[in-house]
């Protein structure tokens, strides 16, 4: 039987990756699929610039729309990123009846909703697999494996970057700026770089998961989104002081009320598995009611590793090209008729422990007036750490860790210590979790 023929919309990293796997592992992929798969036709920016990988036989453009409109080609790798021109390219090659495959969270977490419509009214697939947790399977498991569960929460390290960020500055003690360089080197951060750090794709990432854990639509813009850019290395210090990591999670749940979805750094104990996740790794735990947790862990980013992902999508589309669409395996886990209208709950309802940090004048009567604003807004303390002020510093550093309390009394509880004149500017706040 003939090869399949692919058209390949952007030849960075992913795309190189791409190209190399398909032609290290041919033989394997082709028993697997039941027909070869080859990369026909390929659009880039620039057609000089030198590639990690070999572009022969390649027919190369630089307009990505020749590749989607190509009649040879039968499946479409969009690995371009960002939204546009990446939705109209996607989009235009669903209505020329051809299969997606696709590594872009930003385009599937705010246009999936749009782009599975049009795959649903051409009887084609879009895949997704390398969207969210690089080389995880995560899609597939939850899609497939836990399809008889109830799944009652996950929460994952789901951003590479910011991962490298954090696990470089408790173990090395490197600064934020030098680590996220080497990450852009390495491959692993977005185009744009704060979408790493400021928490945005993780949110695209939580976007996807939390559909195809709850069977909810698309939501990014109900995600609560937080960064890793106010975290310091001395935050990072004191947590490991008082046995906890840090660690940037996407976290959702669903409740009777709703469904919380957010993204923000979290304390966790040291001695939780997802504690041990380090460098570009990436986990995702599943809390779901017959199987209880179970916990996804690889490389969430780098060239290899995301091509594994986009590989096993191109062989899953190869496999079901007879399939009758009916048949096919619901983009978003369940039935498109049968998505869930549950709101998604503010993040002012969120019950947490917090990790709190403020700077505060050295002198007596100050953690008096703090205990006492937190015992009004009903917040026990679980610990306290005063440390040595630095030599001839006015401020002494206070770190606490509270009990779980509903986000909304902290905030008014902080803007009163923050009213203090011995406090220091703002405090800097964490949420812990448990997990369990
Ligand atoms: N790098 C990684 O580890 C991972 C990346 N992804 C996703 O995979 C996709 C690709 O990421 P990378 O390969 O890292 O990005 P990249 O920036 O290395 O590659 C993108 C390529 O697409 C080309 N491109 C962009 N717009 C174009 C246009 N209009 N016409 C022709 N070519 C165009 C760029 O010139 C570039 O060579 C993104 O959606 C990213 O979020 C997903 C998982 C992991
Ligand atoms: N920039 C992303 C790439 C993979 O999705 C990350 O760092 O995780
Ligand atoms: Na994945």
């Amino acid at each position: 039987m003939t090869a399949v023929k692919v058209g390949l919309l952007g030849l960075g990293t992913v795309g190189a990756g791409t190209i190399n796997l398909l032609e290290r592992n041919n033989d394997e992929i082709a028993r697997r699929a039941g027909r070869g798969i080859e990369v026909v036709a390929a659009a880039a920016r620039n057609l000089d610039r030198p590639r990690g990988c070999s572009t022969k036989g390649i027919r190369l453009t630089t307009d990505p729309f020749e590749v989607v409109n190509d009649p040879e080609t039968e499946i479409i790798i969009e690995l371009m990123g960002g939204y546009e021109p990446a939705r109209e390219l996607v989009i235009q090659a669903l209505r020329n009846g051809k299969h997606v495959v696709t590594a872009n969270k930003a385009l599937i977490a705010l246009h999936g909703n749009e782009i599975f419509g049009h795959a649903r009214d051409n009887g084609v697939t879009v895949a997704f697999e390398a969207a969210v947790a690089g080389g995880i399977p995560i899609i597939k498991s939850i899609r497939e494996g836990l399809a008889g569960n109830r799944i009652e929460w996950l929460a994952g390290i789901i951003n590479g970057t910011a991962n490298f960020i954090l696990s470089e500055m408790y173990y090395e003690g490197r600064q934020f700026g030098d680590v996220l360089a080497e990450a852009q080197r390495l491959g692993y951060a977005e185009a744009d770089p704060t979408f790493d750090v400021e928490g945005v794709d993780a949110a695209h990432k939580l976007t996807i998961l939390a559909s195809i854990a709850f069977g909810i639509p698309l939501q990014f813009d109900k995600v609560h989104v937080e960064g890793i850019t106010h975290i310091s290395r001395e935050d990072v210090a004191y947590a490991e002081e008082l046995g906890y990591r840090i660690k940037h999670l996407g976290i959702c749940r669903q409740t009777d009320e709703g469904v919380e979805l957010r993204v923000h750094p979290t304390l966790l104990p040291s001695r939780q598995l997802l504690s041990s996740v380090d460098g570009v790794m990436n986990a995702v735990m599943v809390m779901a009611d017959a199987v209880g947790p179970t916990l996804y862990y690889g490389a969430g980013a780098g060239a290899d590793a995301t091509a594994s992902a986009v590989v096993a999508d191109l062989v899953d589309v190869v496999r079901e090209f007879e399939l009758d669409p009916v048949n096919r395996v619901p983009y978003l886990a369940f039935q498109s008729t049968a998505l869930s209208d549950k709101p998604v709950l503010p993040v002012s309802n969120i019950v947490t422990a917090y990790y709190l940090r403020m700077e505060v004048a050295d002198q007596p009567g100050v953690l008096a007036d703090i205990t006492r604003i937190l015992g009004e807004a009903g917040i026990s303390i679980e610990a306290i750490l005063q440390k040595e002020p630095a030599p001839g510093a006015e401020h002494v550093p206070v770190i606490l860790l509270t009990h779980p309390v509903r986000e909304r009394q902290m905030d008014e509880a902080q803007e009163r210590m923050e009213a203090l004149e011995a406090v220091q500017g703002r405090i800097t706040r964490i949420r812990q979790e448990q997990l369990q």
